[in-house]
């Protein structure tokens, strides 16, 4: 099965500096080649450039920052997921922030209308023009797949082509109160740290998957978050909350997914080296690599 590492040095979904080198680490501590070992065949033509839009002809809309960059950059991700995607290869984008995944999601339900998504944040991402407090679009990005808040002509692009009952959640603990609305409006089902305390993970994620796949049928889009890990795990990373999943946690929700069989397509985010220290980023990119390892078919005991 062919791999296609999707690259993207993206920064514009938020306002710290760094998280457009995560990729750059991840693909330097060796990710490629740690996939190629797991006998994927990797395609990998080098992360994609992005050209800036100076502020002064990006200005915000309502509370949205960066608007036009992040809707090209999405969209242009859009195309680039869909097409390895018809393919037939499994895109793994190594992010940047997190509203890439408006772009990433959108190129799966392209090829895979059927698809499900599997959200593991410490965070929603799922609020509206109307509800954002930051006006950081990596908060965002599941409003926009769902079709929900006010239209904005610069985002026409995005196709409401995900439905809350594809969509389910693991690892929230830092979920603003409009955004605890849309989840109840919506009917989403959403597992939080709190349910993981309480089943396990083994049983949150066997329900998480009962709920958007129940006959493990259906093509699944895993969009990973690292800030989804305690910060103890994975700290340098640009919001972290604490009380999060433990590194095996982490790493059970991606053996678990791939031992489904269904896994289209995959998104480590988030990863920022420059918000640490060297130790720290270290641990966080490694971090990085195996959830990607994991969700790829690497096992314990082979
Ligand atoms: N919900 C937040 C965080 C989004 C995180 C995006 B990511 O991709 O990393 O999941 C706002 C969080 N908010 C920040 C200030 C605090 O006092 C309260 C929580 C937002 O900015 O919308
Ligand atoms: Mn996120
Ligand atoms: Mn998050
Ligand atoms: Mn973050």
């Amino acid at each position: 099965k062919t791999l296609a590492i999707v690259g993207c040095p993206f920064s514009g979904g938020q306002a710290k500096l760094g998280v457009d080198r995560g990729p750059i680490h991840l693909v330097q501590a060796g990710l490629p080649e740690q996939l190629s070992e797991l006998g994927w065949k990797v395609l990998f033509d080098g992360h994609h450039q992005f050209e800036e839009i100076d502020a002064a002809s990006d200005p915000p809309i309502g509370k949205l920052k960066n608007p036009r960059l992040v809707s090209r950059v999405c969209e242009a991700i859009a195309k680039v997921v869909g097409e390895h995607a018809k393919k037939g290869q499994l895109p793994l984008t190594l992010g940047g922030d997190h509203s890439l995944a408006m772009g990433t999601i959108s190129g799966t339900f392209e090829q895979y209308p059927d698809a499900c998504v599997v959200w593991v944040d410490a965070h929603g991402d799922i609020n509206t023009a109307e509800t954002t407090d930051s006006g950081n679009i990596h908060g965002m990005p599941v409003s926009f797949l769902l079709g929900l808040g006010s239209k904005i002509p610069e985002f026409s692009w995005v196709k409401p082509l995900l439905k809350p009952e594809r969509l389910v959640y693991i690892g929230l603990r830092d979920v603003d109160a409009g955004e605890k609305k849309i989840l109840k409006e919506n009917g989403i089902r959403a597992f939080s740290m709190h349910e993981v305390d309480k089943y396990g993970i083994g049983r949150v994620v066997e329900m998480a998957l009962d709920h958007v796949n129940p006959k493990r049928d259906r093509p699944i889009h895993l969009s990973f978050d690292v800030d989804a890990l305690d910060p103890s795990v994975a700290p340098s990373t640009g919001t972290p909350v604490r009380g999060g999943l433990t590194f095996r946690e982490g790493h059970y929700i991606c053996e678990a997914i791939y031992e489904t069989g269904c896994l289209v397509a995959l998104d480590i985010m988030e990863v920022n080296p420059s918000l640490a220290d060297e130790a720290e980023v270290k641990q966080t990119v490694a971090v990085g690599c195996s959830l990607a390892r994991s969700a790829l078919g690497e096992t314990l005991l082979g």
